[in-house]
């Protein structure tokens, strides 16, 4: 199997409002994907169908070789914008109670990740800064041993060297051999140099899939000038 997700004639609609418009794609197997486009253009609820957090309205979506329901959780860990943390655990517990909670999770790399990273084990959650947060959060994804990661929005709201901290992060702890990466985000120039693959959303449809290396070499481009062309 070369490619990981497979989304044939996929729509996806919220009442009245239409999320994805009837949406046929494919994401390689291995790498890290970067989903850029918009604000309320869809990436989101691409994520969310990809994780089985909600329902697809029509078509067919295949992960990991399977129709997604909601066991697909096993092979797809979703770093959700919304953070749910709990305050009152430590970030020692926070690690334990991931343990229990994913079969796949690797305690030991969680721990050494945080350690590497400076993160006191024995704070609570609630006192800890916003990128010592966000840290605890991708740490926690990363020990994630499952062949698929998604990650929506993790950079939001993060100052600069935060935000360079957690790509070097990402850089360095996805299990490249093994893993997929999807990471959408709006701080496309930050995130271009770690990326394999981009996919471009506007609107509801998938404007753009492409590997960043071939918009590189046949057309001359960065992902945020192929941006500025499909948007404009
Ligand atoms: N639970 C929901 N109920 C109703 N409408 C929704 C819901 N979630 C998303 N939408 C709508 O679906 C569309 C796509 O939203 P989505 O959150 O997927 O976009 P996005 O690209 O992730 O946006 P952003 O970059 O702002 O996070 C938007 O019009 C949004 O308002």
């Amino acid at each position: 199997m070369d490619h990981i997700i497979t989304f044939n004639n996929v729509s996806k609609k919220y009442g009245l409002t239409t999320a994805l418009k009837d949406v046929s794609f494919q994401v390689p197997k291995s790498g890290i994907i970067g989903l850029v486009g918009p604000n309320g253009s869809g990436k989101s609820t691409l994520l969310k169908l990809v994780a089985g957090l909600v329902k697809k309205s029509a078509g067919e979506i295949i992960v990991c070789g399977d129709h997604v329901t909601r066991l697909i959780g096993s092979k797809v860990a979703f770093l959700a914008e919304v953070d749910s943390l709990y305050d009152f655990y430590t970030v020692k517990e926070t690690v334990r109670f991931s343990a229990n909670v994913f079969p796949d999770f690797d305690e030991q790399k969680a721990n050494s990740i945080l350690e590497t990273l400076q993160v006191d084990l024995n704070k609570k959650v609630g006192t800890l800064s916003k990128g010592n947060r966000a840290r605890v959060k991708i740490a926690i994804t990363l020990s994630r041993q499952v062949p698929l990661l998604l990650m929506d929005e993790p950079l939001s709201g993060l100052d600069p060297l935060v935000r360079e901290d957690i790509i070097k992060l990402i850089a360095r702890y996805v299990e490249m051999e093994e893993q997929t990466l999807i990471i959408s985000t709006h701080e496309v120039t930050e995130i271009e140099p770690l990326l394999d693959h981009v996919l471009l959303v506007k609107s509801g449809n998938i404007m753009l899939s492409e590997k960043v290396e071939e918009l590189r070499e046949t057309k001359g481009q960065s992902v945020l000038d192929a941006m500025r062309e499909v948007l404009k």
